[in-house]
């Protein structure tokens, strides 16, 4: 899609639908099943943080920050009860991000059966790397995600191993929440999310087409 790029979709009010536990690996490392319909939260707008604007803060009281790497999928025209056949027309690119997540606050959340915004949504929750075009990423379903802190490996995962595919994924959402123009579909973790702290550096991509770094500082 001409002109379509990063204004479209890091930019207030446009919504961020997370899906979890997409990765058997990931379900397996926390103990969780693997669901058979996918799981949904949301992420507010003004968690998104870009590359420039700064680190990523440890919310106040956090003693268990994760990084998790993930495909993010940038909507490109307004989507409700699409097919899966279909879905793949509605996405205008893609964005490597970060579901930074308070693993501390989110295991609270789960032992009182509370929701998990407080874990998942904080401000600076939701690093993202420039917007991808679809031409420069042709296979979004056989592409390695890679996240490293400090230089040390951390996380790998190819995206031919998500348990529902972008269209499945599109075609579920999209009959519950209208997307929208430059709302972004966070499509899961791969296995190996692990804690950062003060003065870390995570470092993250998308096989060698893209890298992003982002330091980590006490809010
Ligand atoms: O917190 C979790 O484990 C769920 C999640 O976001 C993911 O699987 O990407
Ligand atoms: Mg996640």
């Amino acid at each position: 899609m001409t002109g379509f790029n990063l204004r479209h979709f890091a930019q207030h009010g446009k919504k961020v639908v997370a899906v979890g536990r997409n990765y058997r690996d990931h379900c397996a490392e926390l103990n969780n099943a693997v669901p058979t319909t996918p799981m949904l939260f949301m992420k507010p707008s003004s968690a998104y943080l870009t590359e420039s604007s700064g680190p990523i803060l440890i919310p106040r009281g956090c003693t268990d920050l994760h990084h998790e790497v993930e495909l993010g999928v940038v909507i490109a025209s307004e989507c409700r009860d699409v097919s899966v056949d279909t879905a793949m027309s509605h996405v205008g690119g893609y964005a490597l991000a970060l579901d930074m997540t308070a693993r501390d606050f989110q295991e609270k959340c789960k032992s009182k059966g509370q929701p998990w915004e407080i874990a998942k949504g904080f401000d600076t929750s939701l690093p993202v790397s420039r917007f991808i075009t679809k031409e420069e990423l042709p296979e979004p379903h056989n592409v390695v995600l890679w996240c490293k802190v400090n230089g040390e490996d951390r996380q790998r995962g190819n995206t031919r191993e998500m348990v529902f595919n972008i269209p499945t994924l599109l075609s579920y959402i999209s009959g519950i929440f209208t997307l929208q123009p430059g709302d972004l579909v966070l499509t899961g973790t791969p296995a190996g999310v692990g804690p950062v702290k003060a003065g870390d550096l995570i470092s993250c991509g998308i096989a060698d087409l893209l890298q992003c770094q982002f330091a980590v500082a006490q809010r």
